[in-house]
């Protein structure tokens, strides 16, 4: 939108130049030689205000001087002198002194933006502007026009923008505009393009976007794709928050889509639907969740009995006795510890623990013992069902294929959570067999905040995102609340935020986003409130930018 800017500031100009060539004279007759250089000073000193206001920036302002410069040389009128130089100057020196006095501070959106210029020279854009550049030296043979080129010549360079290159022609007259083009942040052209920037938030005196910050800070319009490079990140996890319809699923959707990603979505509530792709009813499979994963006896009976504990808030005791019991059982079916070969061995279920409780029950000797087992039992007979008793899903389809798991059919929370744990545990243990990769997976977990606000779900996400990488599998996570997803956070390459109206989760979105700076806390955190479906903010790491995108 620096374009509307721009044509708010030459239309002024041009209008002005207009109104003393054919107007002023008619106004004020015989006398307009007398008041000719009142109404020059006068309309510098203005413009030069509004010019700062416009561009918050003085480097674009003095810019305009030249510009004006050029326009008046048309009227044979040379504004290059003192008097109107200290004119221009008077109105930038009061705009520094107004923004002072109301702690607003001097701040140059083109200077800040210079700290973040990224120089990356074309010899295409080199030698097309070389071209041009002696073209219009040629053809003008005007010492002053020259010079205006051969500064824009230089910063369309830097730059590294084609569409700039014919507009050095104008010399002076484009120079603002190419210099303001070092504003715009360099985002990554390439990777996965799956929305458009609306806006980059800025230090800005005015804003022409309708998402009001009520801050210093302000979404300053701009038009371009959004991409992300998953390749070049650290790992290739992201974390997608917002309220219930504001487009958290459909922004998944657009990621994997355009992005041709390999994907296994975890559908908690049934909501995903993708023509073409595979649909697996969880309530017809059949997982076991004591099948050993890689994992000794031991170590998986642990593991077990530990997501049974967070799962029903079970004691420590009851944990421990859970475990032995889980270990007993391993060992009925031929299972040992200290034995490997005996770990390819059909493993036991919960209904074979069960029974080897309820056998153990009636050999108690004492009250004790049988409080003992009376205390697990009931959760043990609540998760023996058809679902967990032996493996009928093949995990290595599951990841070779784009699929997506329905677990809406699943008829307990607590059945749900164990399956979906399951799966999850046996992605961790394929990926470790499988070895190192480029990005093969991607697997979407819905309603995240299911699985992650059980202790053992955490644990188990928080080693996903950490060892995902190497082995070639990324994550996406979506959830209402940031609640759960804190400690996933370092591990994340991209947080996407969409709409938000707890006063919790704004508070902590607009200073994760945000950082240290009120100012900018604070038009986060406006802005999330306002934000309509389907508008994402986020921050781009490597431009260290923050951008309103629309997921399309
Ligand atoms: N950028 C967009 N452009 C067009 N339509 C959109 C966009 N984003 C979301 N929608 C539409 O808005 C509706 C809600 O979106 P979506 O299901 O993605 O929300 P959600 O945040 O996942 O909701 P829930 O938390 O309830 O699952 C859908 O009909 C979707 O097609």
């Amino acid at each position: 939108m620096q374009e509307l800017r721009h044509l708010i500031a030459s239309s002024i100009l041009i209008s002005e130049v207009l109104f003393l060539h054919f107007y002023f004279p008619l106004l004020v007759g015989p006398l307009y030689g007398v008041y000719k250089d009142f109404y020059i000073s006068a309309s510098l000193f203005l413009n030069s205000l509004v010019f700062v206001a416009l561009f918050s920036s003085y480097v674009i302002a003095i810019s305009y001087y030249f510009e004006y410069y050029m326009l008046y040389l048309f009227l044979n009128i040379n504004i290059m002198n003192i008097d109107n130089i200290f004119s221009y100057f008077s109105g930038i020196i009061m705009f520094m002194l107004i923004s002072i006095f109301s702690r607003r501070g001097i701040n140059d959106s083109f200077i800040s933006s210079l700290s973040k210029f990224r120089l990356k020279l074309s010899w295409k854009i080199i030698i097309f502007s070389s071209i041009m550049t002696f073209i219009s030296i040629y053809l003008y043979k005007n010492f002053i026009l020259i010079l205006g080129i051969l500064i824009s010549y230089i910063i369309v360079i830097l730059l590294n923008y084609t569409y700039l290159i014919p507009l050095q022609l104008l010399s002076w007259i484009s120079l603002p505009y190419i210099l303001s083009q070092v504003e715009l942040p360099s985002l990554d052209l390439e990777g996965i393009c799956f929305g458009k920037i609306e806006a980059v938030l800025k230090k800005t005196h005015l804003s022409f976007h309708r998402i009001r910050t009520n801050s210093m800070y302000k979404w300053s319009p701009l038009n371009g794709k959004y991409c992300i490079n998953i390749n070049d990140n650290k790992n290739f996890n992201m974390i997608i928050l917002g309220t219930s319809g504001s487009g958290k699923s459909f922004l998944a959707k657009k990621i994997l889509e355009v992005g041709k990603l390999n994907y296994t979505i975890f559908d908690v509530h049934g909501e995903y639907d993708i023509e073409g792709i595979k649909r697996l009813d969880a309530s017809k499979i059949s997982i076991n969740p004591l099948s050993l994963l890689g994992q000794s006896p031991r170590e998986r009976s642990l593991e077990v009995a530990y997501v049974l504990k967070s799962l029903f808030n079970l004691g420590n005791i009851q944990t421990i006795d859970l475990s032995n019991l889980i270990f007993e059982a391993y060992q009925e079916k031929g299972i040992y510890e200290e034995d490997d070969t005996t770990w390819i061995l059909d493993p036991p279920n919960f209904r074979d623990i069960l029974v080897l409780l309820n056998r153990k029950k009636t050999l108690a000797t004492n009250a004790q013992e049988i409080n003992k087992y009376q205390s697990i039992e009931p959760y043990l007979s609540f998760i023996t069902n058809k679902i967990f008793m032996y493996n009928s899903i093949n995990i290595s389809e599951i990841i070779n294929n784009p699929v997506i798991i329905d677990f809406s059919k699943i008829p307990t929370l607590e059945i749900r959570y164990i399956l979906i744990d399951t799966i999850l545990r046996s992605i961790l243990s394929y990926m470790y067999v499988s070895g190192q990769s480029k990005l093969r997976k991607m697997i979407v977990i819905d309603e995240a905040h299911f699985v992650l606000s059980k202790e053992s779900g955490l644990q188990l996400m928080e080693k996903l995102f950490a060892e995902g990488r190497k082995f070639g599998f990324g994550f996406i996570l979506i959830s209402q609340t940031s609640e759960y997803v804190k400690k996933l956070i370092p591990n994340s390459a991209y947080i996407f935020v969409l709409n938000m109206i707890e006063p919790g989760e704004l508070e902590y979105i607009s200073k994760l986003l945000g950082g240290s700076d009120m100012d900018i806390y604070k038009a986060i955190y406006n802005s999330l409130l306002r934000l309509p479906k389907g508008l994402i903010i986020t921050r781009d790491i490597l431009q260290d930018e923050i951008v309103l995108v629309r997921s399309s």
